[in-house]
């Protein structure tokens, strides 16, 4: 179901324009990363909590200053614990006098990965039967730090690490900003508070049976207390630190596979990974696998492969995922069926 309401009735909410120093620092922010340049069309996602509200509110407010066309995305998962979300917003968009557009799942979303994928798709199609060309999301700080903590825990590289960025392509033409990634969810609470903004409260969000919750209310309040009051400003910059190095590593990375890898694209020359530190050579050997479809692999089968760099001819590592091998022959490094 797609539908748009739009109203340009009166726009109680926002008659009260006050500049506060969020609205600074956004205003900052936008300016310095050119994140949503002037005169674009902005497709908000709005679940209707206190993050993408204070967006929301902070967006229509700088509107006049950028000459954007604002509209309001809503994605109704169909959970009975999201029911009276989506009209909440709706009448928030109508009281606000901004357009309007929902989608509900036609199928219930079983988990979050599942109606976050779904969530993504739909933004996606909206943007792309309306000509938006930015669809905004409220991420914080506070995620960026939560994010980090979430994959460390379960093993990610550097490149998970890094994984919450400020802006990333969803189509060739539509892009995918988050402009709050400086801001902390106690500054959007506030901010709500302040402006008396109608937040939603998710009761999902309360719920320890997710690890992100349990990060969020748990165990970041815990490292707060007892290790560092700044915690989540320090692991949200460090995520940033991250994303910009394992950009640079996997550029160099694809440049040097460029080089070693053979026509046929199953062997890779030892000789030319053998002149590579190893923060590179595992890179390449992934991204290698990578192109052979070889996607789900864990440290120690990366490790195999690297291994073989420098391991005497005839080395071969043990069957990989896709019923694969790698084996040394003379100076190549090659894959192919395990027999
Ligand atoms: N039901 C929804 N409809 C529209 N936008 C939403 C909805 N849920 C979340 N969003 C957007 O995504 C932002 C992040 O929300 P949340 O942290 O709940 O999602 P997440 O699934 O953890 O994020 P990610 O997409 O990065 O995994 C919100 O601030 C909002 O902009």
């Amino acid at each position: 179901m797609d539908k748009l309401c739009s109203n340009n009735t009166s726009i109680h909410n926002l008659s009260f324009k006050m500049w506060t120093n969020l609205h600074a620092k956004l205003h900052q922010t936008l300016k310095d990363r050119h994140l949503l340049p002037k005169e674009k069309n902005l497709l908000i996602a709005v679940s209707g909590g206190q993050d993408s509200l204070c967006l929301l509110k902070l967006l229509v407010d700088l509107q006049s200053k950028w000459g954007w066309k604002i509209a309001i995305a809503h994605c109704d998962h169909g959970w009975i614990s999201d029911i009276g979300m989506a009209a909440h917003v709706q009448e928030l968009s109508e009281n606000w006098g901004i357009p309007f557009y929902l989608k509900v799942a036609p199928m219930m979303k079983e988990t979050e990965a599942a109606a976050r994928k779904w969530r993504y798709q739909v933004l996606i199609e909206i943007a792309q039967n309306n000509g938006f060309t930015e669809v905004v999301t409220g991420h914080t700080l506070s995620d960026r730090a939560e994010t980090l903590l979430y994959n460390l825990i379960r093993g990610a590289g550097t490149d998970g690490l890094g994984a919450l960025t400020w802006q990333r392509s969803l189509t060739s033409n539509i892009t995918l900003v988050r402009p709050l990634l400086t801001v902390s969810r106690w500054e959007t609470w506030e901010f709500c508070q302040q402006f008396q903004l109608p937040i939603w409260e998710d009761i999902v969000n309360a719920n320890l049976d997710y690890a992100r919750n349990r990060i969020r209310q748990e165990l970041l309040p815990y490292l707060k207390d007892n290790f560092n009051p700044q915690i989540e400003t320090n692991l949200a910059q460090t995520s940033e630190v991250l994303k910009a190095e394992s950009d640079y590593l996997e550029a160099t990375a694809k440049t040097i596979l460029e080089t070693a890898i053979h026509a046929d694209k199953t062997q890779l020359n030892r000789l030319i990974l053998q002149t590579i530190p190893l923060a590179l050579q595992r890179r390449v050997i992934r991204q290698f696998l990578h192109q052979i479809t070889i996607r789900q692999l864990n440290f120690e089968q990366i490790e195999a492969v690297v291994n073989l760099i420098n391991a005497p001819r005839r080395s071969r590592t043990s069957s990989l995922p896709g019923n694969m091998i790698a084996e040394v022959q003379e100076d190549w490094i090659i894959m192919q069926k395990s027999t």
